[in-house]
């Protein structure tokens, strides 16, 4: 069953919430061409233990830095690493900080530099998908819902929705009940409940869903080389709607890449 969370546990999952978004700030503010991912790591990192936070990626099943930064083909869990930053590049950077028992986790993917208008398409296509899946969220909806507003979105474009990795239920745990599949026509069991904490991170590809994983049994990439673009906010279900528990209080709410659209 999907755990339905008191007032004291709201409260600590709105502050782990606003803190994974300051920390992810932190990051989105010094993304630019010639950066490493393994600085913006290290600016997630310094951010989330200036808040007393851990960063809950570090040591995750063995993953070994602070946050996971996926680049252009990258659909997700993209290791840091030296690389630089190239002109072009779409980079998402996907923080998770652990507050006082509880976890918030959210993504943005940023532009770098100048993004081509294909790829700019992509990312806000699967920005807007986020948003109309977060519009759908109210008491008594069932879960397996999401996955046809998010697809219902982005097909017309011809982009796919990878199906291998799904929003999950976040409190005490980084990953719990429910099971929140992206993709359209799924089994997820579950209603919603005023209450319930999840995350929707729906990872939408330019070619096909498949996905595939490098040697480093982390980085998963698409099939055909083309883009993927991912959004993900922490949700708490409310009695009439939701909470969007890492969204961001600075420019009226709206994502990095909008500044550079
Ligand atoms: C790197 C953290 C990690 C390890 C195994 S799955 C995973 C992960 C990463 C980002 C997420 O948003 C998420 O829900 C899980
Ligand atoms: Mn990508
Ligand atoms: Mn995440
Ligand atoms: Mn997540």
């Amino acid at each position: 069953s999907i755990k339905v969370l008191d007032d004291d546990e709201i409260e600590a999952m709105r502050v782990a919430g606003r803190l994974g978004r300051e920390c992810l700030d932190e990051a989105g503010k010094a993304v630019d061409v010639g950066v490493t991912t393994d600085e913006l790591d290290r600016l997630v990192h310094e951010a989330a233990i200036e808040r007393d936070c851990y960063p809950s990626p570090l040591n995750y099943y063995n993953f070994p830095k602070s946050c996971c930064t996926s680049v252009n083909e990258v659909i997700c869990h993209g290791i840091p690493d030296l690389r630089p930053l190239q002109d072009g590049d779409i980079c998402n950077i996907d923080v998770t900080v652990y507050h006082h028992g509880f976890h918030g986790d959210l993504n943005e993917t940023f532009f770098v530099g100048n993004v081509s208008d294909k790829h700019k398409k992509l990312v806000r296509i699967t920005y807007e998908s986020l948003c109309k899946a977060i519009e759908l969220v109210r008491p008594g909806v069932k879960y397996r819902e999401i996955g046809n507003v998010i697809q219902k979105h982005v097909a017309p474009h011809g982009f796919s929705v990878v199906k291998s990795y799904c929003g999950h239920g976040i409190h005490r745990l980084f990953h719990t009940a429910p099971n929140v599949p992206h993709y359209a026509k799924n089994s997820a069991v579950g209603v919603m409940k005023a209450g319930h904490c999840f995350t929707i991170e729906p990872m939408i590809s330019e070619g096909v869903s498949k996905n595939e994983q490098w040697p480093d049994n982390w980085t998963a990439v698409t099939g055909d080389g083309l883009y993927s673009a991912q959004f993900e906010q922490t949700l708490l279900v409310t009695d009439n709607g939701c909470e969007i528990l890492t969204r961001r209080r600075e420019n009226n709410g709206q994502p990095w890449f909008m500044d550079k659209l």
